[in-house]
């Protein structure tokens, strides 16, 4: 039996005001994917998170999620999400890695269920999944941009979600840290058979972590496989990258002109 996608964007369109900002996108996410969403700047693509995450309304065309109309959908706690402005904490802010992570418990709990000794070990799991175990009692805002993304995936994980969003998680993390965040993202894909969206600009770095890439600019460009995204030409990626970029190398590092 094929299983159904997790996400599925039918000919979505959308726009805030006059113009259209989302166009024709046909999407499928499955179960086990690591998707790297790229394009350039002013794309689409945080708009089209908030349309999946119900966050604004498409003007036409359908979203599923977990084979469920997105107006319908009530299993929110199978959806993390980890933001790029997680990463503003000052150090003063009057939070422990604990805490934060623990917050992620919330929206499973009713009112009047107070946070117990099993819920202490679901925290600590989550932190020692994304290795950051011994910093539990640190506050937020002492830790680096790439530790306290870590702490966010934690507080995404703690609530055993099949699938998290990530909006380009990457922002204000050092670049030595990137890759070894990258690493971690696939060995919850991988180990965890955690299926995972990520908007990115690092295009270099996602093809060689994620499953499969998706290229937007308003509408889906291509969709495939990161093999088959390496494959193509330097014609095709600067059709769909615009005149605004050129191409500096076959890798598919690009840079704005
Ligand atoms: N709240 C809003 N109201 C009006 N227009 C908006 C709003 N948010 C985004 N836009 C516009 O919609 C278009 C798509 O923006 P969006 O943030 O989705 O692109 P993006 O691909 O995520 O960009 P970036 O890579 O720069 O973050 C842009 O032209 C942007 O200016």
């Amino acid at each position: 039996m094929v299983q159904e996608p997790l996400i599925e964007l039918e000919d979505v369109a959308f726009k805030y005001d006059k113009e259209w900002v989302v166009e024709h996108v046909n999407l499928a996410i499955h179960k086990g994917q690591f998707l790297g969403l790229v394009g350039p700047n002013g794309s689409g693509k945080s708009t089209l998170i908030k349309l999946m995450l119900g966050l604004e309304k498409p003007n036409k065309g359908h979203i599923r999620l977990f084979g469920k109309s997105v107006k319908k959908f009530n299993m929110w706690q199978e959806i993390g999400f980890v933001s790029q402005k997680a990463n503003s904490f000052n150090s003063g802010f009057p939070a422990t890695v604990y805490e934060v992570v623990r917050s992620g418990l919330v929206s499973r709990m009713s009112i009047f269920q107070l946070f117990n000794q099993k819920h202490k070990e679901k925290v600590y799991e989550a932190l020692k999944e994304v290795e950051m175990e011994e910093y539990a009692h640190y506050s937020i805002g002492e830790l680096s941009g790439g530790q306290q993304q870590r702490v966010f995936i934690a507080r995404a994980l703690v609530s055993d979600p099949s699938l998290i969003i990530l909006d380009e998680p990457t922002v204000g993390v050092d670049s030595e840290h990137v890759t070894a965040f990258y690493d971690l993202l696939g060995k919850l894909n991988r180990e965890r058979d955690l299926t995972l969206l990520m908007v990115t600009h690092d295009i270099g770095t996602i093809t060689s972590h994620a499953t499969h890439v998706a290229c937007m600019n308003k509408s889906v460009h291509f969709h495939g496989s990161s093999e088959d995204y390496h494959d193509m030409t330097d014609e095709e990626m600067s059709e769909m990258y615009g005149h605004s970029i050129h191409q500096l190398s076959h890798n598919h590092e690009v840079t704005h002109s």
